[in-house]
């Protein structure tokens, strides 16, 4: 588009004038191509000048002026609409038509630039124009009527500029004709013998034109461009002598041929290249049109002569200027304002046109605009609304939670847990010390529900709620239901609470705990409820020992109080509070929600079954549901379960077995099913292992060790034989098939194991504690029926439920729990031989962890036995209470007034 190129440069002949013509001087040039100039005259030094002349264009003296702008000058005078400075000049000799060309070019010019300003209305266009005059090297403005020279001053970005030059701005095409007419008339004009008319200053007209898109697209296209042309006509080039000038004119010719020698020399001088010395600041014309002469503009140069032989020398003058000006070679750009400068003149006139706008009301867009401001504060009233009442249900849900935590951390979870001690103390007190124990029933642990909630605030309120029977939000029953329906059908519905009936430290223990327990341990820590039926509650008192109608006694106190005893059908299952606070009797539950959360209940017709006083059982305890014959199973240590008291046995029987011997219907139930333990004073004092005395070992095995000091089986011999016949599990089998049996039952249930997601220490704990002892099917049997009943919980609906997910995020749990201790229980040589023995490879990534994960996960008895022993050595050495809440939230505790302290299956 720009950038390095040869001044255009054309030769003009005139036409021979009347004067010329008078003399008979003719033409001694022709145009013998438009770009060839020939000398046809005759004169005696031809052989010395070229015969023809080659120029971009040569127009002979029938050309008109139209033709010489479009074929010699409007390709140049026209770029500056695009943003290229340019000028157009004419030399020549006087009277050789400089003037008549040039006049005709700039009319011309600005025809065009208007009419191109018409065909882009896309565009912006200002138009300014200027015109000075050198006479005599003084510069003077045209459109002033002050005749006082203007200096040049150079102007770092611009070059050479003319100080207090007056420039206008055009408002259309007519104003420019009449500033071109002030112009003209402006103009030194003296008479010569030559020209009567003749110029005797140079005359510089200037336009400057900047444009710029009229919408903002983007400041990639909202470049302004900016430049100017000049149309320059010069004074005669001719040499003063030659004007027969004198005085004044002699003055005159000298200056102008000042400026036109400069120009000469600077053309000259530019046609030879640009490593020399450009003599630009020798005049003020080459100062002025310093930039159009080797700069950064587009020039053209049309050279004027008069064809008259008289006027050889100046024609040949003229064509040898001609000839160095087409050696000269510009460097036009395009001249581009800055994009910020052009942004913020639209922004200005973007400003300006709403300013218009909001002038004018009624104007359309000025609708628009009102019409998208009620729209907008339509759409802030709905949202000022939405919010007012998403706040107030926040406020209310807040409201709510405060009020459940209240109740959770303070009220219920504190009166649960006093009240269960005050239970605990009030029981000890007014029964006999094992009907306060025993009055609790392993249903109980069947009871246990498992909260699936993460908030743990709202697990103690779900527990609390029910220990408290109804002393609770009506708000809560439906979902505790709900919960209770779901959280019964989990594994960890066997999982027993260990904060609910601590030693004597419970209740601090039980806060302590809380804070310190483990997120797993928080998982298993559950919450029971305690269910049974009236008829259980009414005959229990019937058949059950002194010791137990010693408890019933104290049911009967507490029916005195009205506490949860329905007196509905024999069928009728009722939800029991756990803790049987005398003072909270009004808040029984009701009897349909006590049916609404019945699941894991002991039958009506379980009439020989203990009721359940436990309200709170953990996680190992379901299992030991079979062997937590005791109501108070979770105050009892494991070792306790098994100290049948040899005046008790017959009850148990009783409890277990029908009079013909079988177990209960009840343990073939639906819902699974625990055998009661009921001790009396007597029996427990003498058959309990004194743990305290005795140190109680710190390891599981002390509860295979516990189970054999005598206080189980010995016991259950003797019972059966007491029994005898009517025991028919055992006494009906010889020792071979016994042996048979258990190994077959036992088997099973270690496939059900695997099945259900049961506990890893649960597994181990069992698996460690029945051996095969004869007296153990009864254990056994439960255990299979319990687990059997799990499974087919497990398969209702024909696809994995919530309870079977619950159950392998516990089972996870634990072994995350197992993963951890590995490392505080195991050496590395230990964990090393573990992992060669169990197949991890030494050198793979997370050993500890593939071993954790492969812990009971097969059912072959090898690896059945490897299991519980890794599993027993994690856990053997575990602080006091630590492996309650870190793995099983479980808690027995001796729950006597001289031995009341926490005990934990794994270890004192
Ligand atoms: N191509 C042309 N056709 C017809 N007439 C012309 C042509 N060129 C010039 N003339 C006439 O010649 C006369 C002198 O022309 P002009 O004034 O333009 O010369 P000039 O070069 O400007 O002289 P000066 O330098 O003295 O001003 C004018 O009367 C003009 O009308």
């Amino acid at each position: 588009m720009a950038g390095q190129e040869r001044i255009v440069v054309s030769v003009r002949l005139r036409p021979v004038n009347a004067r010329e013509a008078e003399r008979g001087d003719g033409s001694d040039w022709e145009c013998t191509g438009p770009t060839t100039l020939a000398f046809r005259g005759t004169v005696p030094e031809r052989a010395m000048f070229p015969a023809a002349y080659t120029y971009d264009r040569v127009f002979s003296a029938e050309c008109s002026t139209r033709q010489v702008y479009e074929e010699g000058a409007r390709r140049v005078a026209l770029s500056v609409l695009s943003g290229i400075n340019s000028s157009v000049f004419a030399y020549g000799q006087t009277s050789s038509g400089k003037t008549y060309t040039m006049v005709g070019i700039t009319e011309l010019s600005m025809s065009d630039i208007y009419d191109y300003i018409d065909k882009h209305p896309e565009r912006e266009f200002v138009l300014k124009f200027s015109a000075m005059e050198i006479y005599n090297e003084a510069v003077r403005d045209l459109l002033s009527t002050d005749a006082a020279p203007l200096r040049l001053l150079d102007d770092p970005e611009k070059g050479t500029v003319v100080e207090k030059l007056t420039e206008e701005t055009l408002r259309d095409k007519g104003h420019l004709l009449e500033l071109l007419a002030v112009c003209e008339a402006q103009r030194q004009i003296g008479e010569t013998a030559l020209n009567e008319t003749s110029s005797r200053s140079h005359q510089i007209l200037r336009l400057t034109i900047e444009s710029s898109p009229k919408q903002f697209t983007g400041r990639a296209n909202s470049s302004t461009l900016l430049a100017c042309v000049n149309f320059v006509d010069l004074a005669g080039s001719e040499r003063a002598s030659q004007t027969a000038a004198a005085g004044m004119r002699l003055k005159e010719g000298s200056h102008i041929n000042r400026s036109l020698l400069t120009l000469g020399k600077v053309i000259r001088q530019l046609s030879k290249g640009r490593n020399g010395h450009i003599p630009y600041r020798d005049s003020k014309l080459t100062r002025i049109l310093q930039s159009s002469l080797g700069g950064n503009a587009r020039t053209a140069i049309i050279c004027t002569m008069s064809p008259a032989h008289c006027h050889i020398e100046q024609s040949r003058n003229t064509l040898l200027f001609a000839n160095c000006a087409k050696d000269v070679v510009t460097d036009a750009q395009v001249n581009v304002v800055m994009s910020d400068k052009a942004l913020v003149k639209h922004l200005q006139r973007e400003l300006a046109r709403l300013e218009n706008e909001l002038k004018s009301p009624g104007s359309a867009s000025c609708s628009n605009h009102a019409e998208a401001l009620r729209e907008k504060d339509e759409l802030i009233k709905q949202l000022e609304q939405q919010l007012k009442e998403l706040m107030e249900q926040k406020d209310t849900v807040q409201s709510q939670l405060d009020s459940f935590r209240r109740v959770a951390s303070e009220g219920y979870i504190d009166d649960c847990t006093s009240r269960r001690w005050n239970e605990r103390n009030w029981s000890s007190e007014s029964l006999p010390h094992n009907a306060s124990e025993g009055a609790l029933s392993s249903s109980d642990t069947y009871d246990a529900t498992y909260e699936e909630q993460d908030d743990f605030g709202s697990k103690e309120l779900d527990a609390s709620h029910v220990c408290r029977g109804h002393h609770h939000n009506p708000e809560l029953s439906e979902r505790t239901a709900r919960q209770h329906q779901q959280i019964v059908e989990d594994q960890s519905m066997f999982s027993l609470d260990p904060t609910s009936n601590h030693n004597s430290e419970s209740t601090d223990s039980h806060h302590a705990n809380k804070e310190a327990t483990s997120e797993a341990s928080e998982e298993h820590c559950k919450e029971v409820q305690c269910i049974e039926t009236n008829g259980l509650r009414r005959r229990k008192s019937q058949v059950f020992s002194p010791a137990i109608r010693s408890y019933a006694d104290a049911d009967a106190t507490e029916e005195k109080h009205g506490e949860s005893i329905t007196s509905t059908t024999d069928n009728a299952i009722q939800l029991f509070t756990c803790d049987t606070d005398p003072s909270s009797d009004t808040e029984k539950p009701k009897t349909d929600e006590s049916l609404a959360l019945k699941r894991c209940v002991v039958s009506s017709r379980d009439g020989v079954l203990s009721r359940s006083r436990s309200c709170r059982a953990s996680f190992m305890v379901i299992p030991n549901s079979w062997f937590d014959n005791s109501a108070d199973m979770n105050m009892t240590p494991p070792g306790e379960i098994f100290k049948y008291s040899p005046s008790r046995p017959e009850k148990v029987r009783r409890s277990l077995y029908t009079e013909n011997g079988d177990l209960q219907n009840d343990l073939s139930l639906d819902y699974p099913v625990v055998t009661g333990r009921v001790e009396s004073d007597e029996v427990t004092d003498k058959s309990t292992c004194n743990f305290e005395e005795e140190g109680i070992t710190s390891d599981i095995s002390c509860v295979a060790e516990t189970k054999t000091k005598g206080c189980t089986v010995s016991h259950i011999e003797k019972n059966e034989k007491d029994v005898g016949a009517d025991s028919s599990v055992t006494s009906t089998e010889s020792p071979s098939q016994w042996s048979i049996n258990f190994e077959k039952k036992q088997k099973e249930i270690i496939e059900l194991w695997q099945e259900c997601n049961v506990s890893l220490v649960h597994r181990t704990y069992f698996f460690l504690l029945f051996k095969g002892d004869k007296a153990d099917n009864i254990y056994l049997e439960v255990e299979h029926r319990r687990l059997s009943f799990i499974k087919s919980s497990f398969s209702a609906g024909g696809e994995p439920n919530a309870t079977v997910t619950s159950s392998l995020r516990n089972l996870r749990h634990e072994r995350d729990m197992l993963y951890k201790h590995m490392l505080k229980k195991l050496h590395l040589s230990e964990r090393e031989s573990l992992y060669t023995k169990w197949g991890i490879d030494l050198n793979s990534k997370q050993r500890r962890l593939q071993l954790s994960r492969r812990i009971w996960t097969q059912t072959d008895m090898e690896h059945v036995k490897e299991s519980a022993a890794l599993v027993t050595k994690l856990v053997e050495h575990l602080e006091k209470g630590q492996a309650i809440k870190e793995m099983f939230g479980l808690s027995f505790t001796l729950n006597r007034r001289d031995d009341r302290r926490s005990f934990s299956w794994v270890g004192a």
